[in-house]
């Protein structure tokens, strides 16, 4: 469950089912295999291969899994061959974005998916998504729910997962007034300088100790205390372990999240789950309260004169929904940092560039500041080529609000939309090499600006698209820059330095790596040497 607030658990629980493909379609009774079960036993579920291949239970109609829905006389986006019951599910393996990749090179960049009972549009080109993006923007502006969404930590009452409409539209402006607007970032400027020296003392004593560095922990760390001191004035990676805490919740409820939305695929099946996790939901959900409330009791105490989004928050609306930006903001920068690390790492020659124009703008004398970071296109590139690549949220949902056609198909109302972000880029009709880290092709002007709008999009678009990227950038931007000023890097825990990083991304929903970022950090300008 990490990095996965712009992705989603549905997903997550659809990829653990796929060995069980072969056993739930009724027409070919092959007795589950071990996967399955386990796979089955992973998710929390007692024995479904039992289920479809047992004796009938009351109150479950196994017919009605085989239902089609009645939508004969629309004219649907185009299907691959489908199975009964699973529908494409078999299609899909354990990497989501990349099975989804390959059934859109294969079908094409728009198409209708049947994942069990659920119902999927994939959308993965510039062109398709644009229709989603700009086109019907306000039809795909809300996101799906999912089975038992609502007994979950954050369900729909969170931000990030918000239906479409009056909280969602109030949390959208108070985020972009008082938090990730460009003014509140200035303000919030010194938060991120503190905290960028802090993990350069860190690293510094790594070097000094020659020992090793967990590159993507400290990232975290520091991405942790940023979000936190931004939106509630407190820094969470402090001694009493309240972070430790927070995270584990999190991470609790997201795996509890992908057993819960098992329901979503089972259909009928789906009371079946919340009778086993309802409690345990429930449970995490009150733990959470609890550590919340303590923060939030702590906030009023202190009174500090500076308001934050919490006092804001509190006085507005007395909710506590901070902890949605908490969740959207820290894994998804750290992990999109990690890799851009890794790649100039493997890129010496980006690595070189990088620091040249670093010190030729800022010199020797003082650290890099995010008010350098203009004068360093290249740099910049660096850092939008890594997000090409490696999209912390390779995959956005969305759900439609209304029927509505794109290029000529009929979408009908509720259908959830995957937009596979990772395909759109690295399309080959978009661009060159695209499996290729290129920093240079951002520096050349494009030629077709309308068309090359939605071929970047890390942070998706529209009016649901993240409204964190600007204080993301900014963020990435400053502590890739000072990684580059300060330190030479040794790759690998035993630190003899020539070994590459592996550059496989992990398999699910996330996109975070399959090894953690090891390397020996060496002084190269110590900046609070002066
Ligand atoms: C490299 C870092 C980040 C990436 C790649 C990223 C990516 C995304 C993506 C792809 C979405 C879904 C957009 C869509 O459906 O069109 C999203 C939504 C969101 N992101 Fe980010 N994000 C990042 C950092 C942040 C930060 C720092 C914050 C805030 C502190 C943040 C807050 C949010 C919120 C609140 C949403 C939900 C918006 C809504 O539903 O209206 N993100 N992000």
């Amino acid at each position: 469950g990490r990095s996965h607030a712009c992705g989603s658990t549905f997903f997550g629980a659809l990829v653990q089912l796929i060995p069980c493909r072969a056993a739930v379609a009724p027409f070919t009774p092959v007795p589950p295999s071990e996967a399955c079960c386990n796979a089955i036993k992973s998710l929390g579920q007692p024995c479904l291969c039992v289920l479809v291949n047992g004796p009938p239970i009351t109150g479950i109609d196994r017919s009605m899994a085989l239902q089609l829905p009645d939508n004969t006389h629309l004219n649907l986006p185009p299907s691959p061959p489908a199975l009964p019951i699973i529908g494409h599910l078999h299609l899909l393996t354990p990497s989501l974005f990349n099975s989804f990749s390959n059934l859109s090179s294969k079908y094409g960049p728009l198409l209708y998916l049947r994942l069990g009972a659920a119902r999927c549009l994939l959308v993965s080109s510039a062109s398709m998504a644009s229709e989603v993006f700009k086109t019907h923007d306000l039809a795909f502006s809300s996101r799906p729910v999912f089975a038992f969404a609502d007994k979950l930590l954050y369900g729909t009452s969170g931000f990030i997962t918000a239906p479409y409409g009056d909280y969602w539209r109030f949390m959208k402006k108070l985020c972009v007034t008082e938090l990730l607007g460009v003014r509140q970032l200035e303000r919030s400027r010194t938060i991120r300088r503190e905290e960028l020296r802090r993990l350069l003392v860190i690293v510094m004593e790594k070097a000094s100790k020659n020992e090793v560095l967990d590159v993507g922990g400290e990232l975290m760390r520091l991405t942790n205390n940023v979000t936190c001191r931004m939106v509630m004035s407190t820094r969470c990676s402090e001694d009493d372990g309240d972070a430790e805490r927070c995270r584990e919740l999190v991470k609790e409820s997201f795996e509890l999240a992908a057993k819960l939305c098992f329901g979503d695929v089972l259909g009928p099946l789906k009371k079946l789950g919340f009778w086993i996790y309802g409690k345990q939901a429930m449970n995490v959900s009150k733990r959470f309260d609890e550590l919340l409330e303590r923060v939030l009791k702590e906030h009023e105490e202190r009174a500090e004169k500076d308001e934050d989004l919490m006092d804001i928050l509190l006085k507005v609306y007395r909710a506590e929904k901070a902890e949605d930006l908490f969740i959207a903001g820290t894994d998804t920068t750290a992990e999109a940092m990690q890799w851009t690390i890794a790649e100039l790492l493997n890129h010496p020659d980006a690595f070189k560039r990088a620091r040249q124009e670093i010190e030729s703008v800022v010199g020797r004398s003082r650290l890099v500041e995010e008010s350098d970071i203009p004068s360093l296109p290249y740099l910049q590139a660096v850092v939008k080529e890594a997000l090409r690549l490696y999209p912390p949220g390779p995959v956005t949902t969305r759900e439609c609000r209304q029927n509505c056609r794109i290029k000529g198909f009929d979408i009908p109302e509720k259908t959830a939309v995957a937009i596979n972000l990772y395909a759109i880029m690295r399309d080959p009709d978009a661009w060159d090499n695209p499996n290729e880290f290129r920093p240079e092709r951002f520096l050349i002007p494009s030629r077709d600006q309308e068309q090359n709008l939605f071929n970047f999009v890390p942070f998706g678009a529209g009016r649901r698209g993240c409204p964190g990227s600007v204080l993301a950038f900014s963020l990435m931007n400053t502590v890739i820059a000072a990684m580059v000023q300060c330190f030479d890097w040794k790759v690998g825990g035993d630190g003899d330095g020539d070994q590459k990083v592996d550059m496989q991304p992990g398999s699910g929903m996330s996109m975070s790596m399959v090894q953690p970022l090891l390397c020996h950090p060496v002084v190269h300008l110590n900046p609070f040497a002066a």
